[in-house]
């Protein structure tokens, strides 16, 4: 079968966003070839039945795909970008969903008559509960912005933006995100452990409350402070809990502060 789509690095996020494309009728596994240096990251492949190389090298000659999508760490981006110029200026549209690296660095490596699509996905991904966020240079046609598009939404939601600046924001929101969400677990995990609950009941109180409170919120259509004021009873629990957090702003300071500093470091990534 002819290959469509080559997936440059198969880590965390290029496994997590391969699988939902397998899983969905959107693609077939043997329409991609990945490639990826590491031996065991290319056997998770291949258990998705998709071809896998170690290098660029190993890509058959007649190859000619309509999309390469880059999931290398910002670090390595150039340097694996390069060995794909032979794509560039032509039919074929590259997607990258490395954090920071504008699409202007793409285009002085692979030419700049190259359709670039910056995507900045989730992990939740990998169970089609990903949050994908698009911005395209003007040389991608509207067609292949909703080909593209669809192909992304077999991952979760799919939004696009227009100004490229705004991506260094949406990866420290969402692209980031949920390692906040993992992180807030953890410590509802250990504060209510310390509160004298064993560790595995408080692990699973922690997880299935974060878990059942963003459905009520995605699912609901209410507004996340209404549901907040749903759980607190005059002079109850929640209320005291909330006089911490909330109490000169404190969780609200801290979430920005904690944001802004993801946000600086995409810009920084980029450079
Ligand atoms: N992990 C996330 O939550 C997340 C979210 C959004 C965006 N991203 C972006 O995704 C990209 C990948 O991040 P990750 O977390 O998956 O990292 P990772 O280290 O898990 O995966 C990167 C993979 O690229 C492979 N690789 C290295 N050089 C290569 C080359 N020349 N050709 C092909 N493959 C090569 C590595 O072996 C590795 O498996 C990054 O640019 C990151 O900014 C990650
Ligand atoms: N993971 C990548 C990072 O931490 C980009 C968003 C999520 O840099």
């Amino acid at each position: 079968m002819t290959i469509k789509l080559i997936l440059a690095g198969c880590g965390n996020m290029g496994y997590a966003m391969l699988a939902g494309w397998v899983k969905s009728t959107k693609l077939k596994a043997a329409e991609v070839l990945v490639v990826e240096p590491a031996e065991a990251l290319r056997s998770r492949a291949e258990a998705l039945d998709c071809l896998a190389v170690a290098d660029a090298t190993g890509i058959p000659a007649d190859t000619k795909p309509e999309l390469v999508v880059l999931a290398v760490k910002p670090q390595v981006i150039r340097e694996a970008t390069a060995a794909y110029k032979k794509f560039g200026n032509g039919e074929t549209t590259f997607l990258s969903v490395a954090a920071g690296t504008p699409v202007a660095t793409f285009a002085a490596i692979l030419g700049e008559r190259t359709p670039i699509v910056r995507c900045m996905p989730n992990t939740p991904a990998a169970i089609g509960k990903g949050m994908m966020v698009m911005f395209s240079n003007s040389l991608v046609s509207e067609t292949t912005k909703k080909d593209v598009a669809d192909l992304l939404s077999s991952s979760g939601a799919v939004a696009a933006i227009d100004d490229e600046v705004l991506m260094d924001a949406v990866t420290a929101v969402s692209g980031s995100g949920p390692a906040y969400i993992f992180h807030f677990i953890e410590c509802l995990t250990a504060a209510g452990e310390h509160a004298g609950l064993p560790i595995q009941t408080a692990k699973l109180l922690a997880m299935q409350t974060v878990y059942g409170a963003a459905a009520l919120a995605a699912e609901s259509g209410e507004e996340p402070g209404l549901l907040r004021q749903q759980v607190t009873s005059p002079n109850g629990t929640t209320a005291a809990a909330l006089g911490v957090l909330m109490g000169g702003d404190r969780l609200k300071n801290l979430v920005a502060e904690a944001v802004e500093a993801a946000r600086a470091r995409s810009v920084e990534l980029g450079k």
